[in-house]
């Protein structure tokens, strides 16, 4: 499978929750491929967690900030890496994403929400109607997410190890011709 990639990054896209951090070490392990987060990144550039930085700088700073990393990042070579659920909002994002291989970890409203109830670090999801929140912003992204090279739906109750042996098996039929694999960024 590394063969067949040629050093090409995989880029996991998806709504908060739906597993691109786990399912993505996993792949990386794999793969014999290094791994990144464009979150941990961002944390230890800043030092603080995301949460204080959407609450004292806003969202509009993280998203700048999430743009940088990813045109570092993708200088780099066999790399997984997993992104933030909104790294799909800006359009040049989309530029650096498509120099590899881009896959959507397509989870239903009700997984996530199972998955983040208790959790406090995803600033989006501090809402009074965490899955009212969850739904609209799935609703608003779902076309964004489907610009991805590979769709892997989820289901209830399949493991991460599971997922990450379905996307390796997935690959093969998107990977694109070689004559159209980028040279960098
Ligand atoms: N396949 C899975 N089955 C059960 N729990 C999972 C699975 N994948 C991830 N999780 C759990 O769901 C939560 C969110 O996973 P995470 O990898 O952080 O998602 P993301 O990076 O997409 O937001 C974590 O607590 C993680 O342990
Ligand atoms: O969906 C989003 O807009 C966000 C998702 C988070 O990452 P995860 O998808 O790993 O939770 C993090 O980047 C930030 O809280 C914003
Ligand atoms: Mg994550």
């Amino acid at each position: 499978m590394n063969n067949l990639l040629k050093g090409i990054n995989l880029y996991l896209v998806a709504m908060p929750g739906a597993g691109k951090t786990t399912v993505g070490r996993l792949l990386a392990k794999q793969l014999g491929y290094g791994f990144i987060d464009t979150d941990e990144v961002i944390v230890k550039a800043v030092g603080q967690p995301i949460s204080q930085m959407f609450a004292e700088q806003g969202e509009a700073e993280f998203r700048l900030l999430e743009s940088k990393v990813l045109a570092q990042i993708c200088a780099i070579q066999k790399l997984v890496v997993a992104t933030g659920g909104g790294i799909i909002l800006r359009r040049e994002n989309w530029s650096y994403l498509h120099h590899g291989l881009v896959v959507w970890l397509d989870a239903a409203v009700d997984i996530l929400y199972s998955r983040l109830v208790e959790d406090t670090t995803r600033p989006l999801l501090q809402d009074p109607d965490p899955k009212a929140k969850l739904r609209s912003l799935l609703e608003q992204r779902q076309p964004l997410y489907a610009q991805a090279d590979l769709r892997i739906t989820i289901t209830e109750g399949e493991t991460p190890e599971e997922i990450s042996t379905r996307v390796l098996e997935a690959i093969p039929s998107v990977l694109k011709k070689p004559d159209s694999l980028p040279n960098g960024c």
